[in-house]
């Protein structure tokens, strides 16, 4: 029984459904089976999160600007989760980036067309009650702005704002932090407004970027989780802070290898210092399309490199489901749900 707190929606699409929609709306793609499909898409030698970011390029026009599309890709990622044992998820996408209109610049080369951010939201929205229901898990959303267009950033906190507890439970900053160090104002003014609506904040922060980049997401944008941060270690005042603080770390195993953010050998991986120093982290798959992976392929890579036991692996879901953006009572229930998974007898419930 699994709780996971960093996904991205759209890259956790299945192949097939990829394919049916290039099909059926005519769009151009880099092969016609799953196979070929996969080829192109995910890949097993660490490159760099540029290259890794390039390659939604190749099937996110597929899905993109589709209603139909935007619903069943939300649907079946709850399917997906509930397969793989996943009791809860916050699943996080931008929504601009699969939209037509009311966008600027409309992305992946897409002729402007009528599906607004707004609805976009609506859409995924749907999927994903309709998959709570269908297949008996909880799932909430985040909503990311995106390094590169701060022109979009105060649209995602007023979806937050809009759609707040219609499974939005928070605002993220994605995309290439090497590409883009800067916080844009827009950004900042972004993460104030949440703070101000009670909406929470993580942040992609020292994937491959410095620490500072940690910092800033603590101490300017006020995030209350960090996406990644495995290069928090390079400024140990900065981590121990955070450990006193019990900051949470979205870890992603294989991503963080095949991003080029940690080396490819992964009984070096900053997640070993954050075993051995009891950090409240989880373990996520962030994007399993690319990555060709399952939340399960996390675990095992942790159970066969990291020594990863199964007295951890119970105290990283419990700090998953604790360091969740579910209202306290929610919170409860799923803990509760976890500890007699576990067998556990808690000592401190809440
Ligand atoms: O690992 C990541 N780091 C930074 N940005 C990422 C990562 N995985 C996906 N993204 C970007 C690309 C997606 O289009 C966007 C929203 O899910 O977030």
């Amino acid at each position: 029984m699994l709780v996971e707190l960093h996904v991205h929606l759209d890259g956790a699409i299945k192949p097939e459904t990829i394919l049916y929609f290039g099909k059926k709306r005519g769009i151009p793609l880099p092969g016609d089976t799953v196979e070929d499909l996969l080829q192109h898409i995910s890949y097993t030698e660490p490159l760099t999160l540029t290259q890794f970011l390039e390659k939604f390029t190749f099937y996110m026009p597929a899905i993109a600007g589709d209603r139909d599309a935007v619903r069943r890709i939300a649907y079946e990622f709850v399917e997906m989760k509930a397969k793989e044992g996943v009791i809860y998820v916050e699943v996080r996408y931008s929504p601009h980036l699969l939209a037509n209109c009311k966008v600027h610049p409309v992305p992946w080369g897409q002729k402007e067309g009528d599906l607004t951010p707004d609805e976009v939201v609506h859409l995924v929205n749907q999927g994903l009650q309709d998959g709570e229901r269908d297949f008996n898990i909880k799932a909430r959303s985040i909503l990311c702005c995106m390094r590169h267009m701060p022109s979009w950033s105060l649209e995602v906190v007023e979806l937050c704002k809009k759609y707040q507890n219609n499974t939005v439970v928070a605002i993220d900053l994605a995309g290439d932090e090497l590409l883009v160090a800067e916080t844009f104002p827009e950004h900042r003014k972004a993460y104030e407004e949440a703070e101000r609506c009670g909406i929470h904040r993580t942040c992609h922060a020292g994937e491959v970027g410095s620490p500072s980049v940690i910092k800033e997401a603590i101490n300017v944008l006020k995030t209350e989780r960090i996406g990644h941060g495995y290069h928090v270690l390079e400024d140990p005042a900065l981590y121990k802070e955070l450990l006193n603080r019990k900051v949470h770390f979205e870890i992603c195993l294989l991503c963080s290898v095949l991003t080029g953010a940690c080396g490819p050998d992964f009984r070096k991986h900053p997640v070993i210092q954050f075993m051995n120093d009891k950090a409240n982290y989880s373990l996520n798959s962030d994007g399993p399309l690319i990555l060709n992976s399952t939340i399960e392929t996390d675990y095992k890579i942790a159970k066969q490199f990291l020594d990863f036991t199964e007295e951890e692996f119970k105290r990283v879901n419990i700090n998953a489901a604790k360091s969740s953006f579910l209202p306290e009572k929610e919170k409860k229930e799923l803990l509760s749900k976890l500890y007699e998974a576990y067998g556990m007898v808690p000592n401190n419930p809440s």
